[in-house]
């Protein structure tokens, strides 16, 4: 069944008060068309909280445009107000917020957000601040770890003075969770609490030589494992590879282990850089191997970076999503593998405790403005977007577009082991005696960013919008294909040596043609990920004809071009649903967080519907004749075998 029929199914169920599911009333199909065209996440959690439903009294009636009342905050050219009102359509009766509040922290590649949602998945507060990457060398990305924690502060600091002037209390506030970039590693001196080096993000490529060295050296790796070692590694399903193997299977040698190839975008490998280039004799300095000697290093992911400064340094933890994108998680145990540890060549004493993504990780510090307040929810930004678009059942897939482009499918409570270049991943744990449910993931490294390079390196345009603009103005691209490896290719890929391209320029080609093409990429690379999962289920169901996932939930900055989502719909060829509330990433963390602090339970089964924190969608349905998109297909491959120098046999 569609997800929209699904949603006014678990309608029917849901109770509601003017613009919130807060009196008993069961809705009348019509109410049932209104409910589905709001503007807010609104199915959320009353349903699934029965009876506990309380207007906050003291506020003051406020409308869309009485959210406005960012007046107070510190000025600064990178802070961005947002008005939760201005995504969403135009509401007819004033606003009606439902207690509890949760706040969520989103920590991305280009900027942090906090949003506060009302227990109905509305937004009450909401704020954001882009960030620069630092940019050093050819293929180096740095975040000062410093940013990422202060933009967040600001963040907070900013919705509780939006909240104030609404006449929230900070205390309608019961629990924060934190979702982030992932892989992300940020190392640091717990003595303090100083950064030992830029946190190096995930698209940094650096790492090429790391990977190709490592994935040469693993068969002699498990040469030296004890015959006791070596016996629970086979039972792993770790074992040498041939080395007529192929480059990628020699890189996804620990499969079995962690779900994770050997590539430039793990936390593990990035470690690895530092460890060795703090050993090379011309160092100057070592102050990670210094730190570690006396026992001070902590090496992490950016969640809990955030989570030990906030807690006043009280709470060293990752959770299992984060944990899964080190390649230092053991996928069963859920526990850092002393295998892969000795690998990489990483004391598990520096690495911080593995959680679950929903409990009680610490409070917010004494002198932090959310002082004692729970942090109780975390996942890596991209499981956050799957618990945000409630894709809990197994086949539930959503993609998320950003600076990269994120296909996470959830396979239930079993991982499945990709044969066709995806990632096997931790999708959540909803509380610590809770079974983890895992994904298959297809990470696309270059989605909005090769966007953000038309307009800001070439000047082909003056904003991303425009983009869509001119790409709408041409049916084709004219022959034009824009390959935008520029960190080479992940999923399914996993080609670092591919090479950004633009293919097939003649005098005829203009600027329009460009934009298209740079749009119709990310289309492609999402449909490359697509196919790569339906033959991974198809081979794990064991029959060849099982049929594609019929929808598609996406969200991402870039999402909010329709050309780009129809183009999606389009060449996938599948319905692609987009809410009209597009803070999914934080929403998930909100939800996660109400878990952990025990607001609501986690509804699964039948009753996820009404634990839907989405209310409205659109839908895009495909328009393109199936000729034209297979065409359209062979072309992109095409493209794609010549950046990474290949025949298209190859492929
Ligand atoms: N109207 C638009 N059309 C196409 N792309 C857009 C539009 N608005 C924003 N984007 C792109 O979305 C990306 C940022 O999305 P976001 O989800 O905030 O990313 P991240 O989480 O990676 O920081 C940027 O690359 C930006 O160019
Ligand atoms: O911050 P985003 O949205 O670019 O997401 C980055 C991913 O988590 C990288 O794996």
């Amino acid at each position: 069944m569609f997800r929209a029929e699904r949603a006014i199914a678990a309608a029917s169920r849901i109770v509601v008060s003017s613009h919130r599911a807060t009196s008993s009333s069961t809705l009348a199909p019509t109410r049932l068309r209104q409910l589905t065209c709001r503007p807010l996440g609104s199915a959320l959690l009353p349903s699934v909280l029965p009876g506990r439903s309380r207007r906050f009294p003291a506020r003051p009636p406020c409308t869309g445009t009485g959210l406005r009342h960012y007046s107070n905050l510190p000025s600064s050219t990178t802070m961005t107000s947002h008005t939760p009102a201005s995504d969403a359509a135009p509401e007819s009766q004033p606003r009606a917020f439902a207690l509890p509040f949760v706040g969520a922290i989103d920590q991305g590649t280009t900027s942090t957000r906090f949003i506060v949602f009302d227990r109905a998945g509305a937004m009450v507060a909401s704020h954001h601040e882009k960030f620069s990457s630092i940019l050093p060398k050819e293929g180096w990305v740095e975040h000062d770890p410093h940013v990422l924690l202060d933009t967040a502060n600001r963040c907070i600091a900013a919705c509780l003075a939006s909240m104030e002037a609404l006449g929230f209390p900070k205390d309608s506030i019961k629990a924060v969770g934190v979702t982030n970039q992932r892989e992300t590693l940020v190392v640091w001196d717990r003595s303090t609490g100083n950064p030992l080096c830029p946190a190096i993000v995930w698209n940094d490529t650096r790492t090429v030589g790391t990977v190709n060295r490592l994935t040469a050296g693993a068969n002699d790796f498990l040469d030296t494992l004890s015959p006791a070692e070596r016996d629970t590694a086979n039972a792993a399903g770790v074992q040498a590879t041939p080395r007529a193997d192929s480059d990628f299977s020699r890189r996804n040698i620990f499969q079995r282990l962690c779900g994770l190839p050997l590539a430039t975008y793990f936390s593990a490998l990035k470690w690895r850089w530092l460890v060795d280039a703090e050993a090379e004799p011309g160092a100057k300095a070592r102050p990670i191997a210094d730190t570690r000697a006396r026992g001070d290093l902590c090496v992490s992911t950016v969640d809990s970076w955030l989570i030990w400064n906030m807690t006043g340094r009280a709470s060293f933890v990752t959770d299992v999503t984060n944990a899964s994108r080190t390649m230092l998680m053991n996928l069963s145990t859920l526990k850092w593998d002393p295998l892969l540890c000795r690998f990489f060549d990483i004391d598990p004493a520096c690495l911080p405790e593995i959680r679950s993504s929903a409990e009680v990780y610490g409070h917010f510090a004494k002198d932090h403005p959310l002082a004692g307040i729970p942090l109780s929810g975390c996942a890596g930004d991209q499981q956050a977007a799957l618990v945000g678009h409630s894709c809990f059942a197994d086949g539930d897939t959503k993609s998320t577009y950003g600076t990269g482009c994120f296909i996470l499918s959830n396979t239930g409570e079993r991982p499945v082991f990709s044969k066709h270049g995806l990632l096997t991943t931790v999708a959540y744990q909803m509380g610590p005696t809770a079974p983890p449910a895992y994904a298959i993931e297809g990470s696309v490294a270059c989605a909005g960013v090769a966007l953000d390079w038309l307009r800001d390196k070439m000047g082909v345009v003056n904003t991303t919008e425009e983009i869509s603009t001119y790409a709408a103005e041409v049916d084709t691209t004219a022959g034009v294909h824009f390959v935008p490896a520029f960190s080479g290719l992940f999923a399914p890929y996993w080609r670092s040596d591919a090479q950004g391209i633009i293919t097939g320029l003649t005098q005829f080609t203009d600027r329009r043609h460009l934009c298209r093409a740079a749009l119709e990429a990310i289309a492609h690379q999402t449909c490359d990920v697509l196919d790569a999962i339906q033959m991974d289920r198809a081979s794990a169901a064991g029959d060849s004809s099982a049929q594609p996932d019929t929808t598609l939930y996406v969200d991402g900055g870039v999402t909010h071009s329709d050309f780009l989502v129809q183009l999606q719909s389009d060449l996938a060829g599948v319905a692609v649903e987009r809410p009209h509330m597009r803070e999914v990433t934080a929403l998930g963390a909100a939800y996660l967080a109400g878990v952990g602090a025990g607001l609501w339970p986690h509804a699964t089964g039948p009753d996820a519907d009404q634990a839907s924190l989405l209310g409205s969608r659109q839908s895009f349905r495909p328009n393109i004749a199936p000729e034209k998109c297979q065409i359209m297909r062979q072309d992109w491959k095409q493209a794609i075998a010549r950046s990474c120098g290949d025949q298209v046999a190859r492929l």
